[in-house]
């Protein structure tokens, strides 16, 4: 048997930390220990005290400081100083039993989920080096989303492509579900737990705002660029590439609701478990981050 981890991920404000200190409630009120692993340099106030920060190796606000970086190379900075210290990490994780459910807490920064093979290096590290933890990703997003469909579809992007970067067993969960619950009837919700296409041709409310106006012919007016109908076709083009793909669906989870934290817990377990039952692949070759930090604050 091996060790269990489960790699909390999203965007800005997903509910990331709540859900963290709720599944630690909700462990802890079932008597099943945890491990808590603090990976966001920036966070400062938390409910349970983690059991790792990697504020105790380096902190966001020391580097943006001292190399006088931005807030997204600062945080990329600080990864790659992780990863040039894993010792850090497999110090203390080398120590937790197969009975805990160690939980990392990631920070915000889109970056970190989309262009730059950080997180894949790290996740090897903890899947495939001598931890051999076996890691579920936990990716959040906003259900608030679903009234700016643009918006979801471009979030649902974002978790397609931590899906395909990262390689590992992944649940998406639609977050702060009780902030949508009576304002999108729940046949509508049901179109975004399986997001198909056919929600941007549904949406009436941006149907205006993609019409471009008679004699609108600069393609880089505000409107154009902002509502038109170029913004229309992207947004399609991105749809499209999402339920061609067929992978992005979500579990609703309510971080207020001890039922709906321990209804996302079960199918962390089975995915990780399910996982575990398969026969283990071969690591990906090692990519190197070919991006300078200055570029990420652009
Ligand atoms: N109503 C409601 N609010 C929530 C829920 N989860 C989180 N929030 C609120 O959303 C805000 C952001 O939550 P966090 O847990 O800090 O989000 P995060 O993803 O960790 O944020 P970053 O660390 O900045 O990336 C806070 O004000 C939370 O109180 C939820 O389930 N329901």
């Amino acid at each position: 048997m091996s060790k269990f981890g489960v790699l909390v991920m999203g965007p800005a404000g997903a509910g990331k930390s709540t859900f963290c200190t709720a599944l630690i409630q909700h462990l802890h009120n079932n008597k099943r220990p945890c491990y808590y692993v603090n990976l966001d340099p920036a966070a400062e106030d938390f409910a349970f005290e983690p059991d790792i920060d990697i504020k105790d190796l380096i902190s966001l606000e020391d580097v943006m400081e001292e190399m006088g970086l931005g807030p997204n190379g600062g945080l990329i900075y600080c990864f790659d100083f992780l990863l040039e210290n894993l010792d850090f990490l497999t110090e203390s994780l080398d120590t937790v039993t197969e009975e805990y459910l160690i939980i990392f807490d990631m920070p915000g920064q889109i970056e970190l989920y989309t262009h730059v093979p950080i997180l894949p290096t790290l996740v090897k590290h903890l899947m495939r080096g001598s931890l051999n933890i076996n890691m579920c990703a936990a990716y959040l997003l906003e259900s608030t989303f679903v009234i700016d469909r643009p918006k979801f579809f471009a979030g649902t992007l974002s978790a397609m492509s931590a899906m395909l970067m990262l390689e590992m067993p992944h649940v998406n969960l639609l977050s702060k579900m009780d902030l949508v619950k009576g304002q999108v009837a729940r046949k509508d919700l049901k179109r975004f737990i399986d997001p198909d296409v056919g929600l941007l041709d549904d949406d009436t409310s941006r149907t205006m705002e993609f019409e471009q106006t008679p004699g609108d012919s600069d393609p880089l007016s505000a409107k154009n660029v902002m509502g038109g109908s170029s913004f229309h076709r992207l947004n399609r083009a991105v749809a499209q590439l999402i339920d061609d793909f067929s992978m992005v669906s979500f579990l609703q989870l309510d971080a207020q609701n001890e039922d709906s934290v321990g209804a996302v817990l079960s199918y962390i377990d089975d995915a990780i478990q399910y996982h575990e039952a398969q026969e283990p692949r071969e690591p990906k070759d090692e990519v190197e981050t070919d991006m300078g930090y200055d570029d990420m604050d652009r």
